[in-house]
């Protein structure tokens, strides 16, 4: 309560303790020293253990670091070279788990790497060659490096929404997820994952995330901190309430037209090639009274945003319009059915867009097979 008061109170970002949720961690790595060769016999040392980051399914990197608090990770040195032993042992590699969706830099600023799926790995340090004739036999030692971990989330679906539009409450209907849920705006701190299982087993994952509000973009609210878990989606799934929003007594009253332009341009302005994303709108808490009179009012507007975002001074007005191919209607906590056609129509869209990259694939595919055919371009008969 104190946490959400003083939000109400500065209207600034809001930090809550309760946020347990790590999507950024800097680690320090070093691969192992290569052992000492063994000068009368020409022993060639062991090489040092390397350390790499491998993704795995179900870890995270708040588990990462409650297993290792110092966020030290060092593999183990190369055994000497002597004379029971020629070639010294190998030092052991050490690996660390991490999500699926991190991608892993170095402090220039270079990405070492994405881990996207399950299993997938990369090699962060490798370990110090082993001691030999053409090191005077020292083995080498590997310099300490460290990287940042950044995890974004890999789901299909995002939920966008301003704080209280029913983001959990719909995820929790259509998915198997529990997220938190209550009648006060950010109960949700963290992103939360759900899966959507169909009658063949299909499974759709879908992640809600924290509200954003009007000024996110300066640190207001959540700030645009989560929107980064967006960015892998592969559809936005816009909520926003029927009766709109208002965060206080001392900010506007946004209508629920006036939530989704503002959401719009919250996007835009985190990054604007969001907006090309496949978008589908749900107008939720339809059960409220005069929900249905108001949807009529406005649900034309909706379907053509950027006929009306003219009508908005420019500093809320978003350059572009997110292209709604579809806009629902539902009571995400009362309307079983409409929850049901969502998550069908989900599916259908998912699938369109994907049968639309796969024609893309072809074509350009097509395209380079017959460049290369006839390298000099078409003939001219
Ligand atoms: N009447 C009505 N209330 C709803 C409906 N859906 C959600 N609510 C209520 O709206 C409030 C906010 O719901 P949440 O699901 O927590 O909203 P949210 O978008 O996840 O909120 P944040 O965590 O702040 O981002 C809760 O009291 C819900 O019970 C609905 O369809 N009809």
């Amino acid at each position: 309560m104190v946490f959400l008061t003083r939000m109400l109170k500065n209207g600034r970002r809001v930090r809550s303790s309760r946020g347990k949720f790590i999507d950024s961690l800097r680690i320090y790595v070093r691969g192992g020293a290569g052992g000492m060769g063994f000068p009368k016999y020409g022993g060639i040392g062991g090489k040092g253990g390397s350390v790499i980051v491998v993704a795995k399914e179900g870890v995270t990197l708040k588990s990462l670091i409650t297993r290792n608090p110092t966020k030290r990770f060092i593999a183990e040195n190369g055994g000497n070279s002597h004379k029971n032993r020629i070639l010294g042992e190998p030092g052991a590699d050490i690996t660390i788990q991490v999500p699926p969706g991190v991608t892993v830099w170095n402090d220039f600023g270079q990405v070492l790497g994405e881990l996207n799926t399950d299993g997938s790995s990369l090699l962060v340090a490798n370990g110090g060659a082993g001691g030999s004739p053409l090191t005077q036999f020292n083995g080498q030692t590997a310099q300490p490096l460290s990287v940042k971990l950044d995890l974004k989330l890999i789901a299909d679906v995002g939920l966008v929404g301003f704080p209280n539009a029913g983001k959990s409450t719909l995820l929790r209907a259509i998915s198997r997820a529990n997220p938190q849920v209550a009648s006060y705006p950010f109960t949700t701190v963290m992103p939360n994952i759900g899966v959507l299982e169909y009658s063949d087993h299909r499974q759709i994952t879908m992640a809600d995330l924290p509200g954003l509000i009007e000024g996110a973009h300066m640190n207001i609210g959540m700030g645009h901190s989560f929107l980064k878990h967006v960015e892998r989606t592969k559809l936005l799934l816009l909520v926003a309430d029927i009766q709109g929003f208002q965060l206080g007594p001392q900010f506007p009253n946004r209508s629920c037209l006036d939530t989704v332009v503002l959401l719009n341009k919250e996007l835009e302005l985190y990054q604007d090639d969001l907006l090309d994303k496949p978008a589908m709108l749900v107008i939720n808490k339809m059960d409220v009274t005069e929900a249905q009179f108001k949807y009529d009012e406005v649900k034309d507007k909706l379907r053509h945003l950027a006929d009306v975002v003219g009508e908005y001074p420019e500093e809320l007005r978003p350059e572009r319009v997110l292209n709604f191919t579809e806009v629902i209607a539902i009571s995400a906590d009362k309307d079983t059915r409409g929850v049901e056609k969502l998550k069908h129509r989900i599916r259908d869209e998912l699938d369109f867009h994907a049968a639309l990259q796969k024609k893309d694939l072809e074509t350009e595919v097509i395209a380079t097979l017959r460049a290369q055919m006839n390298p000099k371009g078409p003939q001219m008969l």
